[in-house]
């Protein structure tokens, strides 16, 4: 029998599929010289150097140390039992797993990135080793190394059941890439149609991420890259490092910090030199770990730095900052709770150790909403742009730019149906007294109320606006020249009646008119309008308050 399978608290399997996560039954020998041959390995645990795997933990921090753990396996059936160890981590350099049945060496096994995925003899994203289990104890040393964060979940189970619960990850992978892919769609259409650089950033963002996720949960191993160790060794700190550049670039956009914190933005250009020059200094050095502990630690300094900076742009009035303080703590939660599975500070579960996936997508998806929202705001103001472009915003009506555009159409349709058109051109009789005796203001109630007046007295037909200061122009189609110095004079006499009221003053106020119609001579409206203009002249020549005609 088994001389020391005494020594470790045993695990019972049988013939009846289960799942069993081994952590809390391994025994761990792990030191700075833990890198021993398999003899001294066993030598030590028959010594009983292995020490119990306290809180369960399943990783052992971002380290060029050598992990050793001890497992004894009993088999309380007669038959012989298939089982697979299988590691919830697509991201270890080294394992070897070592098999003891009756104190022989009857099996072992070589897994890790550092052998290329095609040579996998289980071709699982995730790293498994098959062992067939006689009846009895079996001892089994595991030996880990990785300069990626040691991070060593082992579940012993079944092929059946680790390939169903693959299945059900495939669909949680198929649902968050579909989600990410169409957030990317949707912003690289965005980013072309309104070459606004926060698409941009944003797409670059999220790709980057992709890429990070693709290359950490092996799925750039499996489907991408199953050829290269020194690919699936080198991208992943890659894309943590564009993910990190990427971040802070969308950061500064989306914060619009050269509006709102314009300091911090002029160092943009330096902070991008130095981030890309530290990755050229990381990759020429050639240390992984360095690289990965650094790029990790940025990670986190970001998260505190991009929720300053969101405060600061939101007190300094920016309204998507409150799109974008929820949305970074939505994904630094997930990626907390990923972290704190990871560290044992909660106990191990796939689900949890997901949680920096579900993270992201919920802040990425929080992003493309802000950004949404930003595009409604900017179609709001350049709608409110362009009708500011047409109206005068004192009296409502036209203004001159906006007269002549209506106009034009009017004019051309009017020589083409041989109908009369005419013009009436209106100045105010004195105003400049208004604005000296009453003051402004008094002035723009009195355009105003001018403004209301003729907008009651004209058809809907015709075309009315503020030609300048205290002038108006009215063109009239289908108008002759007769109907349009009778409407004049009805104007005229409606303007001579009416009082403004002004801060308890009363206003009285008259208005002087030029008219004239269109003739074969006339090629434009610029014509017409000087012939109006040379009769309203006549008109204040006259002694004002009158209609006159070219
Ligand atoms: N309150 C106010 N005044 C304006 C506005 N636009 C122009 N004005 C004023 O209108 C006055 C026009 O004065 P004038 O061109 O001398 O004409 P007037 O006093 O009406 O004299 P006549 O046209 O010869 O009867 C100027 O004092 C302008 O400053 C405005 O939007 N609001």
């Amino acid at each position: 029998m088994c001389s020391f399978c005494s020594l470790s608290k045993a695990i019972e399997i049988s013939t009846s599929p289960q799942t069993i996560f081994i952590n809390e039954y391994l025994d761990i020998l792990q030191s700075r010289n833990a890198d021993l041959s398999f003899q001294q390995a066993l030598q030590h645990f028959q010594d009983k150097k292995f020490t119990a795997n306290l809180d369960n933990k399943v990783s052992f921090g971002s380290t060029n140390n050598v992990v050793w753990a001890s497992l004894v396996i009993k088999n309380t059936s007669t038959e012989n039992v298939n089982k697979l160890f299988y590691i919830d981590s697509a991201w270890l350099d080294r394992a070897e797993f070592y098999f003891l049945y009756n104190d022989n060496l009857i099996g072992e096994a070589l897994i890790g990135d550092l052998l290329p995925f095609d040579s996998r003899v289980t071709k699982t994203r995730m790293f498994s080793v098959q062992h067939t289990f006689a009846p009895a104890s079996t001892v089994v040393l595991m030996k880990f190394q990785s300069q990626d964060p040691l991070l060593i979940p082992i579940f012993l189970s079944t092929n059946e059941i680790v390939n169903s619960n693959l299945t059900l990850l495939n669909y949680f992978y198929g649902f968050i890439y579909g989600a990410f892919f169409i957030l990317l769609v949707y912003n690289i259409a965005l980013s072309l149609s309104l070459k606004d650089s926060r698409y941009v950033y944003y797409s670059l963002y999220l790709l980057s991420f992709f890429c990070l996720n693709l290359s950490y949960t092996g799925h750039g191993y499996k489907f991408l890259w199953s050829g290269s160790v020194f690919l699936q060794q080198w991208l992943m700190p890659l894309f943590l490092y564009l993910y990190i550049l990427f971040g802070i670039a969308f950061c500064f956009e989306f914060l619009k910090l050269k509006v709102f914190l314009p300091k911090v933005y002029k160092r943009k250009k330096s902070i991008y030199a130095g981030l890309i020059l530290l990755v050229i200094l990381l990759f020429i050095i050639g240390d992984r770990l360095l690289a990965v502990q650094l790029g990790v630690a940025l990670t986190s300094l970001l998260v505190v730095i991009f929720i300053s900076l969101g405060v600061m742009a939101l007190k300094h009035g920016h309204k998507m900052a409150k799109f974008f303080i929820p949305a970074v703590l939505m994904g630094a939660g997930g990626a907390a709770i990923s972290a704190a599975t990871t560290w044992g500070i909660i106990p191990y579960n796939t689900m949890l150790f997901h949680g920096i996936e579900i993270g992201m997508l919920l802040e990425m998806s929080l992003l493309a909403v802000a950004l949404g929202f930003n595009l409604k705001e900017m179609n709001n103001a350049r709608i409110i742009a362009e009708v500011n472009a047409q109206i005068d915003p004192l009296t409502t009506l036209f203004n001159r730019r906006a007269f002549a555009a209506t106009v034009e159409p009017q004019w051309h349709l009017g020589i083409r149906d041989n109908k009369p058109f005419s013009l009436i051109l209106l100045d105010i009789d004195w105003f400049k007294r208004i604005n000296d005796d009453y003051g402004h203001a008094a002035g723009d109630t009195t355009l105003k109320a001018i403004a209301e007046t003729l907008n009651r007295k004209v058809r809907k037909s015709d075309i009315l606006a503020r030609w300048g200061g205290e002038e108006f122009i009215i063109f009239l189609p289908n108008t002759s020249k007769l109907s349009a110095t009778n409407l004049a004079n009805v104007i005229r006499q409606e303007i001579e009646r009416m009082t403004v009221l002004h801060t308890n003053v009363e206003l009285k106020v008259t208005a002087s008119f030029g008219v004239a119609d269109h003739t074969v001579q006339q090629n434009k409206l610029e014509d017409l309008i000087k012939l109006a203009d040379d009769a309203l002249y006549k008109a204040k020549s006259s002694g004002r308050n009158i209609v006159c005609t070219a």
